[in-house]
């Protein structure tokens, strides 16, 4: 389908899930036709770019978290048009987002010609040294991209990145986040006092940065997203892979399990109360995160919406169930249609 198949037929869903008269969708159409002839190019109005982002989601079928797509917060700042102009918004993103804890789904949107080069807005270095590897072995790569643009990390554990913005495909530039813009959480078990000798923390706000927003055929490759954590992303893939952090090893030992045996299922019990610890740290923090559990019925709760309203429901089985115990979740037990509708988040190629 040409964009201006695309378009029109976004505009004409878009209007009608928003309940518009048919004066003003005829009215809509007109102005899209007239641009079209002087242009044949279309931009989103704010609502429809809202309301786009928002149904982009909603059609996102690897993620769980999809019951609140109408409380999606959008920021249009498609008019910004130098690196600096950009970070601002990004400051600006994360500060929102972050709101001390009570976490806000946010996207901002910008202009098609800008790229953020990061994979999340926050996310934590990533060293080669002779000893292994030091911080998070998935941002080896991208942290070597920031050494050879000027910037240098620390090197501890958790070095936050700096944000990496390019327009056009210009020379990208890079800035620091303040620290103090930055909310982490230190991770605690109340039944295990030596976890916190383990050192771990994490931050406390997913922002995806990598992903671009397609509606009615138009492309934003730009446009960082966020909500909050499952537990799980963080307890039993970020600290437990051991292509990331694996650090199953350690708790098992300060937990005094049998590490020996494969029979003991001591990688189980360490993957659960390392998660336990997630949660427990993040509420105790007060900062938005939801279990596995909860995450799965509130899927549940999605699904039966999207058939009461009539639409289709489309999603990927193979990452809607969560890592830990899957087959306690209904998702496990049901197949689901892996069609991908558009407007929706894509993934891009790799700018650098
Ligand atoms: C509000 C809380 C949310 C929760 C708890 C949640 C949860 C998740 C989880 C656990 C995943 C799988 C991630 C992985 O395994 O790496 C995921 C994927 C995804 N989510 Fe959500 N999500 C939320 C909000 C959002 C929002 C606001 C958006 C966009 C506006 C979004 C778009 C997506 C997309 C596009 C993917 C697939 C990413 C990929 O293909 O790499 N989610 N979500
Ligand atoms: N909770 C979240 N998790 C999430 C969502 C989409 C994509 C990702 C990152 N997925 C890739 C990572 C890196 C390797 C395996 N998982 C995380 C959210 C991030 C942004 C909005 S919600």
């Amino acid at each position: 389908m040409g964009l201006y198949d695309e378009a029109r037929a976004f505009i004409l869903e878009c209007f009608n899930e928003l309940g518009k008269r048919v004066e003003e969708t005829d009215g809509r159409l007109a102005a899209f036709e007239e641009e079209w002839l002087q242009r044949a190019t279309y931009a989103p109005t704010y609502e429809e770019l809202e309301h786009g982002a928002r149904m982009a989601w909603r059609n996102s079928n690897r993620c769980i978290g999809r019951l609140f797509w109408k409380s999606l917060n959008v920021f249009d700042e498609r008019h910004l048009g130098t690196p600096d102009e950009v970070v601002q918004a990004l400051y600006r993103h994360i500060e929102f987002a972050t709101n001390a804890g009570k976490i806000r789904p946010t996207i901002t949107v910008f202009h098609p010609s800008v790229r953020i080069w990061n994979h999340q807005l926050v996310r934590y270095a990533g060293y080669e040294t002779e000893r292994g590897i030091l911080g998070d072995p998935h941002s080896v790569v991208f942290t070597r991209v920031c050494e050879a643009l000027g910037w240098r990390g620390k090197r501890t554990p958790f070095d936050v990145l700096p944000l990496v913005v390019q327009i056009n495909g210009e020379q990208p530039v890079w800035f620091p986040i303040p620290e103090d813009m930055v909310l982490e959480v230190e991770i605690r078990h109340s039944d295990f006092p030596q976890f916190e000798a383990l050192g771990l923390k994490w931050y406390a706000v997913p922002m995806i940065s990598d992903m671009a927003l397609e509606i009615g055929g138009t492309r934003y490759p730009a446009a960082p997203f966020n909500g909050w954590y499952m537990e799980t992303e963080i307890g039993a893939r970020n600290f437990a892979d051991v292509t990331r952090y694996d650090r199953l090893p350690k708790v098992a030992a300060l937990m005094g399990l049998d590490t020996k045996s494969d029979a003991s299922l001591w990688k189980d019990k360490a993957l659960i109360e390392l998660n336990i610890a997630v949660l427990q740290s993040f509420k105790e923090s007060g900062v938005t995160i939801v279990d596995h559990h909860t995450a799965a019925k509130q899927f549940e709760r999605f699904e039966q919406i999207e058939m009461d309203e009539g639409r289709e429901l489309t999603g990927d089985w193979t990452w809607l169930i969560p890592p830990v115990s899957p087959a306690a979740t209904h998702i496990f037990h049901r197949n689901y249609d892996n069609t991908v509708v558009k407007p929706n988040y894509v993934r891009q190629e790799s700018p650098f």
